[in-house]
């Protein structure tokens, strides 16, 4: 890289749009495949087509680790303690088998401030949040938030 002269270029957004950029050609290997085609093992995949895939891959976790790397993350700390804070929000008792976000358990960080509603009241929002369409967008909203304080927790 450096005898390339490509860390001059290796901006935190340059960095940033070239890990996206390699997540959407990684992508498009799955893109319009049947769903026979896109579970576990890849079946039906060919030796060239698991080959692109490594490849992209390793483009995505070299620009993450890059992009880590010049933020000043400790990326590998930062997995650590994520991986904490899941085991804390997702405990296994309570959520083995479901898809449900961690608002569902009333787990959230802060000792779960957020009521977790009356009778049945808890148990239907897990049902809503496990739901295909309901339970993406939970997560999306709910991860945005929770990203950045993962970010702050790895940056220290
Ligand atoms: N300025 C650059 C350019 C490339 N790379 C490294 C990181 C990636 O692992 C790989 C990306 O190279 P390409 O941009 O050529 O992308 P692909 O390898 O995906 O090629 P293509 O887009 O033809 O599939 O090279 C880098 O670190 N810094």
């Amino acid at each position: 890289m450096r005898t390339r002269h490509h860390t001059q270029y290796h901006t935190p957004r340059n960095l940033l749009l070239a890990l996206v950029g390699e997540a959407g050609e990684l992508s498009e290997l799955f893109q319009w495949r049947p769903d026979s085609e896109a579970g576990p093992g890849l079946p039906g995949w060919s030796r060239q087509e698991r080959t692109a895939l490594e490849e992209e891959l390793a483009d995505v976790l070299l620009y993450l680790v890059r992009l880590s790397d010049v933020c000043g993350c400790d990326l590998g700390a930062a997995a650590l303690s994520k991986l904490a804070k899941n085991a804390a929000k997702y405990p296994a008792e309570r959520c083995r088998g479901s898809s449900a976000k961690y608002t569902a358990y009333g787990t959230e960080p802060g000792g779960g401030q957020r009521p977790q509603g009356g009778e049945g009241q808890g148990e239907e929002e897990g049902q809503r949040q496990g739901g295909k369409g309901q339970g993406q967008e939970g997560q999306r909203q709910d991860g945005t938030g929770q990203g950045q304080e993962g970010e702050a927790t790895g940056a220290q």
